[in-house]
């Protein structure tokens, strides 16, 4: 069977990058996926943002919806403080298989729960059966029109608290503009504009902070 774009960046990261360095499991996706095959991880430029948004937060407890291949994963667990804890939901098998063994090969196992399931029905087994009471930071990276009913059904499942960081790549390219309009109008959020480019590409992009009221 073919190997697949997801396979070939698996592939040159166990060759290229050294095995329990994070930063070059990182670099070594950056220079695949902008020398050979363009892919949608959030990239060096994004990245740099959301590495500081995430200092700034230094969360207990960390989500992300859309793992991918594990590049947006791998550089948030690489900056959480001991005992954090830290779920990414991926619902292509493929992709979470990939971004599994990227991980591992980060060696940043120990900090990361993969769960393979769509983020609708994850969401709501957060508190009761992943045992997780509030978080501090949800990292947003899903399918774009995703992105506003699973902001709204984190609220309803009582996730986010008073200073919960709410980060969203792709506000512009390919765009979430139910959710920018929602989070900046809603009147529960105060919301932060980060203008950048899309991952590999001089286009446009943004990602924009939502941190939660309460
Ligand atoms: C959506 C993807 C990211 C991943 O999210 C998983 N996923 C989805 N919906 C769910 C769910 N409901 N539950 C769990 N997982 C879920 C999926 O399987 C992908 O692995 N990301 C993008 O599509 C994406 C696209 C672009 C892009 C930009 C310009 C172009 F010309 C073309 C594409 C850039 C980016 O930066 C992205 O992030
Ligand atoms: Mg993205």
């Amino acid at each position: 069977m073919s190997e697949t774009k997801e396979q070939r960046v698996l592939q040159f990261v166990l060759q290229n990058a050294i095995r329990g360095d994070p930063k070059s499991v990182i670099d070594n996706i950056d220079k695949y996926c902008s020398q050979r095959e363009w892919a949608m991880n959030v990239g060096d430029q994004k990245g740099l943002i959301l590495d500081n948004v995430l200092k700034e937060s230094n969360p207990n407890t960390v989500l992300e919806l859309g793992t991918y291949c594990g590049y947006s994963t791998v550089r948030i667990a690489r900056l959480l403080k001991p005992g954090a804890r830290f779920l990414t939901v991926e619902f292509n098998p493929a992709f979470a298989a990939v971004a599994k063994q990227i991980i591992e090969f980060a060696g940043l196992k120990d900090k990361v729960q993969v769960i393979e399931g769509n983020t609708q029905d994850i969401i709501p087994q957060l508190k009761k059966k992943y045992e997780v009471d509030k978080l501090d930071f949800v990292f947003v990276d899903h399918w774009k029109d995703k992105y506003l009913p699973d902001t709204q059904l984190l609220e309803k499942c009582g996730l986010l608290a008073k200073g919960s960081v709410v980060l969203a790549d792709n506000v512009i390219t390919p765009g979430a503009p139910e959710f920018l309009k929602y989070v900046r109008t809603c009147g529960r959020y105060d919301c932060t504009n980060y203008p950048s480019f899309l991952e590999y590409m001089d286009e446009r992009d943004a990602l924009e902070k939502a941190v939660f009221r309460g």
